[in-house]
């Protein structure tokens, strides 16, 4: 399990102090697709990064797997909305990075690449460099470079706001396949009611206050079922998430 545990976190701002996150806990179990919405700067990207062991809490504890997060950990992929590719490597190149950073042998990262570049459909492109490819497919290749880590944790940050409708519900489904097929613990942070609904098998509804407070909780059982979008569960489901970010919102 994921223990966020009584966690205190405050950000510097001009000559203030603004505290983001007082005796905060969540727990995330093994498994789960998680999603976080809210308004903008409830601390959504905030909570991300004290997960990630990008920002460690001025208060409290984060155990991942029992362990306590004391700094970033290999088994931990982030996947950001600017898709952090470097454009001077080609897609095959970007891919291989983060295996070529923890020194993995090329005969064990080859095979690993080839396989993750044929499942996210890239094959065709892999000797294009990020400027040649669309969102879509620059977000595959993002993508396509967390998995290859094997990671046990997987966070995303808006990974597909930047994209326009259909490519984004296509990879909405690849992401949803992925969970589904890896049983990857994953956290989506999103501002898309739909998203979260298709997307999450719990989510958590932020309020923009200080501290930030979870407003509401929604179990989501159906998540991944066929058709699901156009289920009246569905609608229901994104019905209430408007109802409570509209009443929890204090923008
Ligand atoms: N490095 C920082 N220094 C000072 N304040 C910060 C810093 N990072 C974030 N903040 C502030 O903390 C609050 C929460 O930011 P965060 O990015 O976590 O919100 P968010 O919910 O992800 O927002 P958005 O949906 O717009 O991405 C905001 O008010 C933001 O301005």
């Amino acid at each position: 399990m994921i223990e966020v545990m009584n966690c205190n976190l405050a950000y510097v701002q001009g000559t203030t102090m603004v505290k983001i996150y007082t005796d905060f806990n969540l727990k995330i179990e093994p498994g789960e697709s998680l999603v976080l919405i809210g308004p903008s700067g409830c601390g959504k990207s905030t909570l991300l990064y004290l997960l990630a062991g990008l920002l460690i809490p001025s208060g409290g504890e984060i155990k991942i797997w029992g362990e306590p997060l004391k700094k970033t950990r290999q088994k931990t992929a982030i996947i950001l909305q600017e898709y952090g590719l470097f454009p001077w490597l080609n897609v095959e190149q970007n891919v291989r990075l983060g295996l070529k950073v923890r020194h993995q042998p090329k005969r064990i990262y080859q095979n690993i690449v080839s396989e993750i570049i044929h499942k996210m459909g890239l094959s065709e492109v892999r000797h294009h460099f990020p400027s040649q490819l669309s969102g879509g497919q620059k977000q595959r290749v993002a993508l396509a470079r967390a998995l290859t880590l094997k990671p046990d944790l997987l966070l995303m940050d808006e990974p597909l706001s930047a994209l326009d409708a259909l490519t984004r519900e296509r990879l909405q489904e690849l992401l949803l396949g992925i969970w589904q097929e890896e049983k990857l613990t994953t956290v989506l942070v999103t501002h898309s009611i739909e998203e979260a609904v298709f997307l999450g098998s719990r989510i958590l509804v932020l309020k923009n206050g200080r501290p930030t407070e979870i407003v509401g909780e929604i179990l989501n059982p159906l998540v991944g079922q066929k058709s699901y979008r156009q289920t009246p569960e569905f609608f229901e489901k994104a019905t209430y998430i408007r109802s409570l970010l509209e009443g929890g919102a204090a923008e």
